[in-house]
């Protein structure tokens, strides 16, 4: 595959540079080959590339050796910001650093800290005021004089207990390099993948390396910068960094992923963005693509509609694209119903979560007479957890006569009302059973449930119901069906796929559908509308032949976003 001329300028081009690259457009082949050209072009001198994760980094680690060959291993090191900061820590520390806390130990200094300060602010908030200050390289300071006393007070329990946190790592870093205590690693070259994704801390780190002589490459498109919450800068980021070190500002803007009409709609979207770069995208592509908008009187309908066109019997493969998992767990739930196999990415199977769980564990109970999916039931209906755990321990046999064996002893009401409703329960739905009823005794364990589940839940589990209800098979063919993550908990099965327009980041696939386009949705009202338009963008240019956008009048209004998109 040859190199387009802008990914061959972005290779070859020396000193600093910042690469913006459009969706599609072979980022990372190009951040490889730069990397080993620069390399292969020099008889010496380390480089280093650095990303978000360590999976990414070590991606990028076998693309780079790839192309520039297994003799250079030692004159290449991939890794993220923290795993290269703390290196730096321990090389200027002779191997003795400050541990490194876990989260749950950090938690719960944090607490304590908090309960000692008797604030009115409520502990999360404090957690996400010192995580956001801790973000920053600068002077660290709160409005709120509690919260200052508290960040003080942990800061000082860290320092005298030899101790610090993750966000410790870059900042101790940083401010390591900027007072000469911490070296910077022995480089020549930085490159740095998903720029637009880096904090102020991340930032100051590479200007720090730019400051030093090392030769400094940006890759990063500022139109997929999706983690504001997290406090990723974003194009301000990025400029920032261009500017510090007058970098040399290339593009690539040849998208080989997308349809030419698919593309211009993802185009004329994001351009609406008053913040960003300017990118002429173009479309590698000549053959048009589909571009569908569907409007459905309900969510139901809109659901159904999604099930049953992704169920048709074919090889082609398809994403199902959800702002949020709530609204993915409708379709997977109708794709149980139609047994339909199917992965989820970003998000765990409603199935594996807690209400899905525990309906599905008194089925495979009444199916194969175990007993641990009473013993969940159990506890869902708040029964002791220790009570329940010694009679698991203590009793065998068939859930009945475990059942039995606990009714024989004493209890409190309230356990003897939950062990009676279970035992007649169980008597009632193994009779209907033998009538061949499941999408009663569905309805019947989901009631029973209901009882003793908050409001939120309870049309979960009438949904569970009706998706367990509708399958066909036998009990426990459907229980196994459903265990197996509708046939496809090892991601064999990647025909169709369930994704958070989050984790869509970085994928592509022949069709995708964008689910519950409506206001207030999508763009959502937890974010502002410029990081929902480029989620929206993102979503869009994963498509690589068709793209359906759905809504449901029931709830709202269509998203502005349509017809911006010229849609
Ligand atoms: N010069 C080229 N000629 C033909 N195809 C190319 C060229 N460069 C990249 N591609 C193809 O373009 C597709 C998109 O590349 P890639 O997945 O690396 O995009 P990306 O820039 O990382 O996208 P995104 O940021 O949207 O995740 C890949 O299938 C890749 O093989």
């Amino acid at each position: 595959m040859q190199l387009n001329p802008f990914q061959e300028r972005a290779v070859r081009s020396s000193g600093h540079c910042t690469i913006l690259a459009c969706p599609g457009s072979g980022k990372t082949r190009v951040l490889s080959e730069r990397a080993a050209h620069l390399i292969k072009s020099h008889e010496l001198g380390r480089l280093c590339a650095v990303t978000f994760t360590r999976d990414a980094a070590n991606e990028l680690r076998t693309r780079i050796l790839e192309s520039c060959g297994q003799e250079h291993i030692r004159r290449l090191g991939a890794g993220t910001f923290h795993s290269l900061a703390l290196e730096q820590l321990k090389r200027s520390s002779r191997g003795r650093p400050p541990r490194l806390m876990g989260d749950g130990e950090r938690w719960a200094v944090l607490r304590r800290c908090w309960q000692e300060e008797e604030t009115d602010v409520p502990f999360d908030d404090v957690c996400k005021l010192i995580d956001k200050a801790k973000s920053q390289p600068g002077h660290i300071a709160f409005a709120d004089v509690s919260v200052q006393r508290i960040y003080e007070r942990y800061s000082g329990l860290l320092h005298s207990e030899q101790v610090m946190d993750f966000s410790d790592i870059l900042l101790n870093a940083v401010h390591g390099m900027q007072d000469g205590s911490v070296s910077p690693l022995p480089i020549r070259w930085l490159l740095v993948d998903e720029a637009q994704d880096m904090d102020a801390v991340q930032l100051e780190w590479i200007l720090n390396y730019g400051r030093k002589g090392v030769e400094v490459t940006l890759v990063g498109d500022d139109d997929q910068s999706l983690y504001s919450f997290r406090h990723a800068l974003g194009y301000g980021g990025l400029q920032e960094a261009s500017l510090a070190l007058s970098s040399l500002e290339l593009t690539l803007p040849v998208n080989y992923r997308c349809a030419p009409n698919i593309l211009g709609a993802a185009a004329r979207l994001i351009v609406k963005n008053p913040h960003r770069a300017h990118k002429n995208i173009q479309a590698a592509k000549s053959t048009m693509g589909v571009l569908e908008v569907q409007r459905t009187p309900t969510r139901a309908d809109e659901v159904s509609m999604i099930a049953h066109t992704v169920a048709a019997p074919s090889e082609q493969q398809w994403a199902v694209l959800g702002r949020t998992n709530t609204i993915l767990d409708t379709v997977e739930l109708a794709l149980t119903k139609l047994a339909v196999g199917y992965t989820r990415v970003g998000g765990k199977s409603i199935w594996d979560r807690a209400v899905g769980s525990v309906f599905l564990g008194l089925l495979r109970s009444l199916a194969d007479g175990s007993w641990t999916g009473v013993a969940n039931a159990l506890v869902f209906c708040r029964v002791d957890a220790t009570w329940v755990n010694e009679h698991s321990r203590t009793s065998e046999g068939h859930y009945l006569d475990r059942l039995d064996q606990a009714l024989a002893a004493p209890h409190d009401e309230s356990r003897r009302k939950v062990l009676t409703a279970l035992r007649e329960g169980f008597i009632s739905w193994a009779t209907q059973l033998s009538k061949d009823r499941l999408p009663l005794v569905a309805e019947a364990i989901a009631d029973l449930l209901c009882g003793y589940a908050p409001t939120a839940q309870v049309p979960v589990f009438k949904a569970l119901a009706d998706s367990f209800g509708g399958l066909r098979g036998s009990l426990p063919q459907r229980v196994d069906f459903i265990s197996r993550g509708g046939s496809s908990k090892n991601g064999a099965d990647l025909r169709v796929q369930l994704v958070t327009l989050h984790s869509s980041k970085g994928l592509e696939f022949d069709n995708v559908w964008i689910m519950g386009c409506e206001e207030g949705n999508l763009p959502h009202t937890d974010s502002t509308e410029e990081e929902e338009r480029r989620l929206m963008y993102v979503g869009m240019t994963r498509a690589k032949q068709r793209l359906v956008i759905s809504s449901a009048l029931q709830e709202g209004a269509e998203s502005r976003f349509l017809e911006e998109a010229g849609i």
